[in-house]
């Protein structure tokens, strides 16, 4: 097992010992609550602190729908299987409702909201006219063939549309990988009988088999994480990084980041937590794990550790970029990363906010570091309205131009009300969104009288 030797941010010396890579031990169970808790209780702080009416806050809080429901597949052995999805349109104050389809062996009413609502704040902070929504199916991918997944997720939209259109609400901007991303296309242009490209983002493009939008988040987040390397003074070639979950946001960030530099010493997955001292090789790590069914486990250049340990390893950021509240009122105090940014929804529990606070560590909120997703999606619909071609730079550019500018602002924030970037970070998102309901009286008449101060 690890252990440190020196802590000097400059030179961290691990003592290691090599476990058992032949265990098969899958990662500790995570400690959850309910992560919309935690959401709400940040979206309540901002909207006290700009005094906003109480009807206007349940108005945010409530969901403007949600559903979930049963559908029927048949299976490629000619048995039929019956699946679990929801769907939950947060917000559509500022626009359409936005979000993602997700396919998970777990998830539930109260995580789908939460996902929802992290899309509405997230869009609101960076000026986005959606509103947030998410969409999952309750499933094991690794047990589908990919005829089985894609019967399941046509199903599943027209279970979907079937409930969503008849009450004549916007449709959904659906955003996944391809080839999710054509079956969503094909699907809905044909129950609308007409090409509905900007409906679906995260679509393969002829020169571009990896989507812009699936390399986007991670981008944005190594973006955020060098600001806020920069912002304490770190050298990226000086600094080092542990990162949890080499999924999509994990391993771009990995990538992105290693190639500026930055140290990447720890990495995990749901198998395995590995650890290197003198910085993995990020592009070998990556073909490792598409080679191995996307999993770490095994990888040869490396120690074992355990999952929890890498969370508290003295690096210079740490990047939580799995799951929902990863970091609990029960680890927080242990960890010595001075700067986390927050690549995942939600890793970080609403009470480690206050040990965290108490020890000056520097949280690069999840509104503002995972939001290149949600921006790329926006650019992407523009192009396809605006039926414009713009190239990756030119895509990149305009994200990075919104990413630089809410970290500056949520830093001059943080410093006047002398609070933490995430509660700067919510501020804004919560007054640009009330701004724009306020203007937008097409989107929510009904709203204006309900956004009135206190005083
Ligand atoms: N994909 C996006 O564009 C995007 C955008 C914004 C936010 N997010 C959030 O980022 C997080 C990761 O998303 P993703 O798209 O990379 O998902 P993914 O399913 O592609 O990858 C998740 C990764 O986390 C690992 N993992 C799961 N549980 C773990 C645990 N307990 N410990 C360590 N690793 C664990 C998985 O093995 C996998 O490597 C989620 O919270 C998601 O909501 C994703």
């Amino acid at each position: 097992m690890l252990s440190v030797a020196d802590t000097d941010n400059n030179t961290l010396t691990y003592r290691v010992q090599l476990s058992n890579m032949s265990t098969g031990r899958k990662t500790e169970p995570v400690v959850t609550g309910n992560a919309y808790e935690s959401l709400t209780a940040r979206f309540r702080k901002a909207a006290n602190l700009l005094q906003l009416s109480d009807s206007f806050i349940n108005e945010l809080e409530a969901s403007v729908e949600e559903i979930s429901f049963l559908f029927t597949v048949e299976m490629d052995n000619g048995n039929t299987e019956t699946f679990t999805g929801y769907y939950v349109i947060h917000s559509t104050l500022a626009g359409p409702a936005k979000g993602g389809l997700y396919y998970v062996t777990d998830t539930d009413e109260d995580t789908t909201r939460f996902l929802a609502g992290c899309i509405t704040w997230k869009a609101a902070l960076a000026g986005i006219p959606f509103g947030g929504a998410k969409g999952g199916i309750v499933c094991d991918t690794t047990r589908l063939s990919k005829t089985e997944k894609e019967r399941v997720t046509i199903a599943y939209i027209n279970a979907l549309t079937a409930n969503i259109h008849t009450r004549n609400n916007t449709a959904g901007n659906v955003l996944n990988n391809a080839p999710v991303t054509d079956w969503l296309l094909d699907e809905f242009s044909l129950q609308h009988g007409a090409s509905l490209h900007a409906v679906v983002s995260g679509k393969r493009t002829p020169n571009d088999s990896n989507s812009v939008r699936s390399q986007a988040t991670g981008k944005g987040i190594s973006l955020v994480t060098l600001l806020a390397l920069e912002a304490k003074k770190k050298r990226p070639k000086k600094s080092s990084a542990a990162i949890q979950g080499f999924g999509n946001v994990g391993m771009h960030t990995a990538l992105y980041l290693w190639e500026k530099g930055v140290k990447i010493v720890a990495v995990s997955d749901a198998d395995t937590a590995l650890f290197n001292p003198e910085g993995f090789h990020i592009p070998d790590l990556i073909a490792y794990s598409e080679s191995n069914g996307n999993s770490l486990y095994g990888y040869y250049d490396a120690y074992e550790i355990l999952p929890g340990e890498l969370l508290t390893l003295p690096v210079d950021v740490l990047i939580p970029a799995a799951t929902q509240h990863v970091i609990t009122a029960g680890n927080a105090a242990a960890i010595k990363a001075p700067v986390i940014v927050e690549a995942a929804n939600g890793p970080i529990h609403a009470e480690a906010d206050v040990i965290l606070q108490r020890k000056n560590t520097f949280v690069i909120p999840d509104l503002l570091a995972n939001a290149g997703g949600i921006i790329v999606s926006y650019l992407e619909w523009l192009q396809n309205t605006l039926h414009q071609p713009w190239s990756t730079e030119q895509i990149f550019q305009r994200m990075e131009t919104i990413l630089h500018k809410n970290f500056t602002d949520i830093v001059e924030t943080a410093d006047q009300i002398r609070d933490t970037l995430r509660t700067a970070a919510w501020l804004l998102a919560v007054k640009r969104l009330t701004d724009t309901a306020t203007v937008n009286t097409a989107i929510a008449p009904a709203l204006q009288p309900a956004y009135s101060q206190k005083n």
